[in-house]
């Protein structure tokens, strides 16, 4: 077993007194694709939301367990989110540029860390978008606003800009959901693409989408973890039957 870049460990999460999710045990190699499936309801988004803090400003949820990203403890007192975040970047289900040019979207997180310099700005955006696969598609258009593009462009424009802080993981919650056939598999190409650099966790309610690009597969059940396991192994030949059951389509 290689070392995981990310652990957690019993975790359980509180939306006040109602437990969420009841003890959640799952880690992550440094590189690949992990999907987490099941129905709907089941704590997908909840768990994942936990991996880089984005309960914190809900006064309401408590959560519980161990969270270890790189050898240190993200719920830590003294852990900087906001550099914390930059680290575990997250994508959303809708693309949420902000209504600034394109530059200025992917250049957003550079320049909160307090980097003036112009050549290093541009060449971040530069690669940024190159590995988000939309810098031809936009490169004579930086100054235009990042609202005037399609839906596919700007999740991979948000894409760009997770990816522009360098972070070593990326959380995408259902990233494709809200787009058309063909955007959607420029986005999971971008996500092939991206594969081998970053660990990339990923909530999908499409099993073909999971089981096309990801290594491995969490399958969520009423907030328990069921089972996970590599990809393959889930969709051909899962060791529980709920498994089983939801993907082939007999519930969810
Ligand atoms: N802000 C909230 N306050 C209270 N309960 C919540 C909140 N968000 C989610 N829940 C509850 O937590 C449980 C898990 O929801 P969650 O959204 O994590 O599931 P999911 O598997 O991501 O679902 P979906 O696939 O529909 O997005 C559900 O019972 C849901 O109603």
């Amino acid at each position: 077993m290689t070392n995981k870049i990310l652990k957690t460990r019993n975790v359980r999460l509180y939306y006040g007194e109602k437990e969420a999710l009841h003890g959640i045990n799952l880690s992550y190699e440094p590189t690949g694709i992990n999907a987490l499936i099941g129905p709907s309801g089941s704590g997908k988004s909840t768990y994942l939301r936990t991996l880089n803090r984005m309960h914190d400003l809900t006064d309401y949820v408590t959560v519980n367990g161990t969270f270890t990203f790189k050898g240190q403890d993200i719920y830590a007192p003294n852990m900087d989110v906001v550099e914390l975040r930059k680290e575990i970047g997250m994508v959303f289900q809708q693309p949420n540029p902000f209504p600034f040019s394109i530059y200025d979207n992917v250049a957003f997180g550079i320049r909160i860390s307090g980097e003036k310099d112009k050549a290093i700005l541009d060449e971040r955006v530069e690669t940024s978008l190159k590995q988000a696969a939309i810098w031809d598609e936009v490169k004579d258009s930086l100054h235009k606003s990042a609202l005037s593009l399609s839906g596919g462009q700007q999740q991979r424009v948000s894409i760009a800009r997770a990816l522009a802080t360098q972070p070593q993981v990326l959380l995408l919650d259902e990233p494709t959901a809200a787009l058309d056939p063909v955007s959607s598999h420029k986005v999971e190409d971008t996500l092939m693409s991206l594969r081998d650099q970053y660990a990339m966790i990923i909530v999908t309610h499409s099993m073909s989408q999971a089981s096309r690009i990801s290594d491995q597969t969490a399958f969520f059940m009423d907030g328990h973890l069921v089972e996970v396991n590599a990809t393959k192994k889930i969709f051909m030949n899962p060791d529980k039957q709920e498994t089983q059951d939801y993907i082939s389509g007999r519930f969810g």
